[in-house]
């Protein structure tokens, strides 16, 4: 038998439809999957944290019922797999590929190092559907906006998910592992943790039921309801995608099925996953998107800090139903709908003016779906800073869009105790999640709004209008 090879999990947390799991079968080597609690890994946000801890323990489960296991290291990435390496006698360390500059930046020194060493370090796709530098514009360079982007992916063909193996040789003796309890990962949430826990769906076998009972049912709908958010018209599946319990090519042929049974709305939902993609290519492309104004004529836009401001809309207490009930969502639950997300974005930034980086940050920390790529995609395009962004002049207006998109007021009495004749679960639940310094009272009244809407859009124009001039907003 030829030495062993190390599979080094990140976010690929699934046995099906990974394509390092195919090669490591193939080879007929034993596998020594190993998780390691890294520096990269400890800066998580705390609701990204928590999470990927849970999805860490289904997948240990999962390794299990398959006869292997889940190796547990804390410590540098590199010093931990060089020592499992000497442990086992391994000759190979292979990982799926990550694309944030952090992530790239350890993973290039990682394999350097143990190529030096003889070793045989391979990294593989698996995290998305195209690798971002496969995608080129007829002039050899990156896509700038997303049209263009879908339409060159549209019609490619997208290897179909492999099936999960139903054994996976060990080691003849199995290293040693950190019990997950002792790493704390769910620590920062504090009381949030069981709160949000309610809402989460751990795990591949999860993951495949959502994707499932998704296209059973709202698929077909989901052009006409998707912007709805007191709808469960959305296939949640960023949760699952993010920590790789599902790959995306089963998301993708799901939804050719769907648009091949003729199902209304199945091609929209194609075509946001492939926003998913769009936001990796330019994230390969351009990584400076997660720190900086995309476009840099923005540079000497005069953005607000994070001051009081800020803090009300963090704390769902900006007196706009929209925006609180969706900041509220994010804390309840650890996920905010789409459109929401681009409400609170707009509001934020346009509104309040203030740096796209505050809310960014803040999403960092609260979402479970958190995405390196598809947040900072998403801030700069709200801002205005971004590519494809929107423009400058569309201020969203909280109160229309949830006359149009939440009119039974369902949304908002869902998240927002105070202006529910009886609060719900999920209105109560934020009392319980936020913590007691902030000194919230469910039974004080709604606060009045911060920022009266027509002013607050004319400021936002007229600080637009002259963003080159460096007048200062502070
Ligand atoms: C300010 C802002 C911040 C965001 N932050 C994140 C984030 O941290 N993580 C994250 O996954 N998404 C983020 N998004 C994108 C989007 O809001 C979520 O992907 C979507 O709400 C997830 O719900 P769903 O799984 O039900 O999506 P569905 O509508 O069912 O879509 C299917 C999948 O397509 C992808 N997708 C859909 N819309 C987008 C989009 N606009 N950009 C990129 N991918 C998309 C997701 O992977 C999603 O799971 C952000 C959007 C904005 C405006």
């Amino acid at each position: 038998m030829t030495n062993p090879l190390i599979w080094w999990v990140r976010r690929d947390l699934r046995l099906r439809d990974n394509p390092l799991l195919v090669q490591a079968v193939v080879s007929g080597r034993a596998v020594v999957p190993v998780f390691i609690l890294d520096a990269e890994t400890e800066a998580l946000g705390a609701a990204a944290k928590w999470r990927l801890g849970l999805s860490v323990a289904a997948f240990a489960r999962d390794l299990e019922a398959i006869g292997s296991r889940l190796v547990l290291r804390r410590g540098p990435a590199l010093e931990v797999l060089r020592g499992l390496v000497a442990e086992v006698g391994a000759g190979a360390v292979h990982w799926a590929r990550l694309y944030d500059p952090a992530s790239v930046a350890r993973d290039t020194a990682v394999k350097a190092a143990l190529r030096s060493e003889g070793l045989e370090a391979v990294s593989h796709a698996g995290h998305l559907l195209f690798e971002p530098w496969t995608v080129a514009t007829g002039q050899g360079g990156f896509y700038k906006v997303y049209t263009p982007f879908w339409r060159s992916v549209k019609d490619r063909d997208v290897a179909g998910p492999s099936a999960a193996p139903r054994a996976l040789l060990g080691p003849q003796a199995w290293p040693a592992s950190d019990d997950l309890a002792d790493w704390r990962m769910g620590a920062a949430m504090n009381r949030g943790a069981g709160v949000v826990a309610v809402h989460a769906c751990v795990g591949e076998a999860a993951a495949q039921a959502r994707l499932a009972a998704f296209l059973d049912g709202p698929v077909g709908g989901y052009k006409e309801r998707r912007d709805f958010p007191a709808e469960a018209a959305t296939s949640r599946l960023s949760e699952n995608l993010t920590y790789g319990e599902i790959g995306p090519r089963d998301v993708w042929h799901g939804g050719m099925r769907a648009l091949q049974d003729g199902r209304a709305g199945a091609e929209h939902f194609l075509k946001e996953l492939v926003w998913r993609e769009f936001a990796y290519h330019l994230l390969h492309h351009t990584p400076h998107i997660t720190t900086q104004n995309w476009r840099p004529e923005w540079d000497n836009f005069a953005w607000r800090g994070d001051g009081a401001d800020a803090e009300r809309w963090r704390r769902g207490m900006t007196g706009e139903p929209f925006v609180d009930a969706a900041m509220r969502e994010m804390y309840v639950t650890g996920t905010m709908h789409n459109r929401a997300r681009m409400i609170v974005a707009s509001y934020l930034t346009k509104h309040l003016l203030t740096d796209w980086r505050v809310g960014l940050r803040w999403f960092e920390e609260c979402l479970i779906d958190w995405d390196p790529a598809a947040n900072a995609m998403g801030w700069q395009w709200a801002a205005g800073s971004g590519p494809d962004a929107a423009l400058y002049f569309r201020v969203f207006n909280p109160e229309t869009q949830v006359e149009k998109f939440d009119p039974k007021a369902v949304y908002r009495h869902r998240f927002i105790a105070e202006l529910a004749n009886v609060p719900g679960r999920d209105a109560r639940a934020f009392f319980d999640a936020v913590p007691r310094a902030w000194g919230l009272d469910a039974g004080a009244p709604y606060p009045r709004r911060m920022v009266d809407l027509a002013v607050g859009r004319k400021r936002a124009l007229e600080a637009y209008a002259q963003r080159n001039s460096g007048i200062d907003h502070a």
